[in-house]
């Protein structure tokens, strides 16, 4: 196989556009929604002797002072600790144990919203939802910018619930990589044409956030923990209705996938995942497969739609000095000792021997020459991936040792043929040659 660098500028410009239209999903999704005025009641106290109440579809500022007055200094978590800091965090917060709303995200319809917007599922994927606490953040109160700490393994994200109270300032603010987004909810919520109504947002728990200084007013907020359930880890389907942003997605990667010079001798092409999923080690990532979220999901959708068979699997680079392996699990090699002549036996039946290359089939160093059955090709169209683990190795020799980093990198991985034996379906949604 010889160099071309003409067409290898060619298979990159296609790779960044899968790469570009996989970004171009914000990591949140947000609005306001419609509410009957009876679900903008809530019921507070912190002993049972004096319970107030207050409705926000149109509380007095005295009113909003005496709920203020009544939480605690906002805390957030600092390596599985609870701490106070006002240069961090200037809020006040009430646990679950002393409020009671008669507002339901679920009846709202913002779990059927966060179903369908943020983790992009079918219908057959269910989400739990658990009320967390209230936040009272009256003027000059902020919260710095932050990632929420999942408590759960299951836990994917947070939903905050803004009512619908006077202030101004108090925008919220959300980066990944180089992106950010600002939402001014003051001012969604009063031109909202819905009366009444509250805001909300939802978020993956890696994405970082932040709550900018309320300049007047309060700010009134319920947060939610957001998981999956076993339930909702059903396998991915094609939906009727794909989103806008799936047919411009399936155009590039069918071009992708037919293209004779991408991987000529068949091999894997390799997705990096958008989100973080917990990771550890002797994990099966394959598992992960039924429960992808946004991107992620909408990207194996695309896959499963123009029927190529894909997975999701971890990349080894570089194991002991030389060797690329692709497997399903996790690999633990700090378990029992191993003999550094014998990397593969170590790496388990659930790894095998692949040959890191570009798209086009050139191997990044030729390490296999003389194999009897040379390994398959691996190459990443898009580099990133969010889900990473790396764990030391120590490996023994009657000469020698070697002490190294296995580093975990968990691809969506497509399974691709040679290309005369390649069988691509055109999706319904693309547009692809119009
Ligand atoms: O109250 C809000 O708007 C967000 C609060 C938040 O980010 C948190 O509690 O972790
Ligand atoms: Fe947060």
């Amino acid at each position: 196989m010889v160099y071309d660098r003409k067409n290898y500028q060619v298979l990159s410009k296609l790779c960044n556009s899968v790469d570009s239209s996989l970004s171009s999903r914000p990591p949140y999704c947000a609005g306001t929604c419609p509410i009957p005025p009876e679900k903008l009641v809530l019921f507070y106290g912190n002993d049972s002797s004096k319970v107030s109440r207050i409705d926000f579809s149109s509380p007095t500022p005295e009113e909003l002072d005496s709920l203020s007055n009544a939480c605690q200094p906002a805390s957030f978590g600092v390596n599985h600790e609870r701490v106070h800091h006002e240069s961090y965090r200037k809020a006040g917060e009430m646990n679950i144990a002393s409020f009671a709303t008669r507002f339901s995200a679920r009846n709202a319809g913002l779990i059927l919203t966060v179903r369908q917007e943020l983790l992009d599922c079918n219908e057959n994927r269910d989400i739990k939802v658990e009320l967390y606490k209230l936040n009272v953040y009256g003027k000059d109160s902020f919260f710095k910018a932050h990632k929420d700490t999942p408590r759960h393994e299951t836990m994917f994200g947070s939903l905050v619930v803004i009512f619908p109270t006077h202030h101004e300032g108090g925008e919220f603010v959300l980066r990944e990589g180089y992106r950010e987004w600002s939402l001014d909810f003051a001012k969604m919520l009063s031109d909202s044409p819905h009366r009444p109504c509250v805001g909300y947002v939802a978020f993956f728990s890696d994405v970082e956030h932040e709550v900018r200084q309320v300049t007047s007013g309060h700010r009134v907020t319920l947060t939610y923990n957001l998981y999956l359930t076993p339930e909702s880890q059903a396998p991915i389907k094609t939906i009727s209705a794909p989103a806008p942003y799936e047919g411009s997605l399936a155009a590039p990667l069918y071009t992708l996938l037919t293209d004779p010079t991408v991987l000529p001798k068949g091999g894997y092409l390799a997705f990096g995942l958008r989100r973080h999923y917990p990771l550890g080690e002797g994990i099966n990532v394959t598992n992960y497969k039924t429960c992808l979220t946004g991107t992620d999901a909408a990207l194996g959708r695309v896959l499963t739609t123009l029927g190529v068979d894909w997975n999701v699997m971890v990349f080894y680079r570089n194991v002991g000095s030389y060797n690329d392996y692709m497997s399903e699990e996790v690999v633990n090699l700090s378990k029992e000792p191993h003999d550094i002549y014998d990397f593969d036996e170590a790496m388990g039946e659930a790894a095998v021997l692949v040959e890191f290359a570009s798209v086009d089939g050139i191997p990044r160093v030729r390490r296999h020459p003389n194999a009897e059955t040379p390994p398959r090709h691996f190459a990443k169209v898009t580099v990133d991936t969010m889900t990473c683990w790396s764990s030391p190795y120590v490996m023994s020799g009657h000469y020698k040792a070697e002490v190294g980093e296995l580093n975990a990198e968990v691809y969506i991985v497509v399974d691709l043929q040679e290309p005369v034996k390649r069988v691509v379906r055109k999706a319904d949604s693309m547009e692809v040659g119009a």
